[in-house]
């Protein structure tokens, strides 16, 4: 269903566009605010099921303490399903993941005092190339974006160079622990993963370079919006790293393209959400697919995710794994690309769906 668009009055509109690079926030919070300004005014694909997707509590969870067991059945049955995980879902939800309680509160308290400081402080942050290792902003790429996204972001590259904002105080500290609580996660992930896929465990870890892996944290604030049906966060797309790792504050809004319908996934408090990105499926040549997922807003509380992309190093070209091609019916189906052109080619255009896997199709 193509939703209808609505054009706010002219004033708010005129005041807003003065301001090249106002957020979302600081529009949320002006006075008065009962409509969006056109240029927030999202239309779906047409047959799109926007409005009433389903709940599903089907989603996998995976045990990660498991993956660690001397228990050679549990690993095994956990291995599988990871690998059942990735391979019908392409999302799933990481308990017992060994990150502390303490670590992930305190990185959102960090990204709350990031998103409330003064318009003019987070402007010194603002970056000016989509591969900044510092960029905040508003929408995806506003430079580009047609239709503007109800969201307002901080990205931060963590490795294997740190980088940090210089506010609020605290914030690099809390960051390298989080980050690197992050990456031992994902490297031990990918082992079990490696495996699911009848790779040596340390597969993935070597032909990634993950010791130099590109990580890439993402804070998303959506504040909330006067016509939520209206509006979108973030649009549909797939995520271009090799796992990325998700925190949510509580606020749903994250869907799934699941079994041909969006599916509405609740936050599990002290969980993750991991999902396989394009470069999983790459060198998986297909059998792990990345998976479509948006987030929409509502009209009543600020949710803020945390997105953890987790990448191979930037040089890496990515390719098919040896083993899962031969020559007859498992024919390599990408190309090469260097992990870092491909990341500047998806961050410099529209979002759009999976076009950046388009690219590398065979
Ligand atoms: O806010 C969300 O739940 C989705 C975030 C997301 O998809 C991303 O950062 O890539
Ligand atoms: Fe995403």
């Amino acid at each position: 269903m193509a939703t209808v668009c609505e054009v706010a009055p002219h004033h708010q509109e005129a005041n807003f566009s003065q301001l090249k690079t106002a957020s979302v926030k600081a529009l949320a919070e002006s006075s008065n605010l009962t409509s969006i300004p056109s240029r927030y005014a999202f239309t779906c694909a047409s047959g799109d099921p926007a409005v009433h997707p389903d709940h599903d509590d089907s989603i996998p969870v995976i045990d990660f303490s498991l993956l660690s067991s001397s228990n050679p059945d549990r690993r095994s049955r956990v291995v599988s399903d990871l690998a059942k995980a990735c391979r019908d879902w392409g999302f799933f939800m990481v308990i017992n993941h060994g990150v502390p309680e303490s670590q992930m509160k305190a990185m959102f308290d960090m990204l709350t005092g990031f998103f409330d400081l003064t318009e003019e402080e987070k402007r010194e942050f603002e970056g000016k190339h989509v591969l900044d290792p510092i960029r905040c902003g508003t929408s995806f790429n506003a430079s580009v974006d047609k239709v503007f996204f109800w969201r307002d972001f901080l990205k931060v590259r963590v490795h294997p160079k740190f980088h940090s904002p210089t506010k609020p105080e605290g914030f690099s500290d809390v960051s390298a622990e989080y980050s690197g609580a992050v990456r031992k996660l994902v490297r031990g992930l990918l082992k079990g993963i490696s495996e699911s896929l009848g790779l040596e465990p340390g597969y993935i870890d070597e032909e990634m370079n993950m010791e130099s892996s590109l990580q890439i944290l993402t804070a998303n604030l959506y504040p909330p919006c006067p016509q939520p049906e209206l509006a979108m966060g973030m649009p549909p797309h797939s995520d271009h790293g090799l796992l990325t790792i998700l925190m949510q504050n509580g606020i749903g809004g994250l869907q799934v393209h699941h079994g041909g319908k969006w599916v509405k996934i609740d936050p599990i408090p002290n969980a993750f959400l991991v999902n396989t990105g394009d470069h999983l499926e790459i060198m998986s040549n297909g059998k792990y697919k990345s998976v479509l997922h948006r987030a929409v807003v509502n009209n009543k509380a600020t949710r803020i995710s945390i997105s953890v992309s987790n990448g191979p190093s930037a040089d890496t070209v990515v390719i098919p794994a040896e083993q899962l091609v031969d020559g007859k019916n498992n024919r390599a189906m990408y190309i090469g690309m260097k992990y870092k052109d491909y990341l500047e080619l998806q961050q410099s255009s529209v979002l759009d769906g999976k076009s950046g896997l388009d690219r590398v199709k065979k």
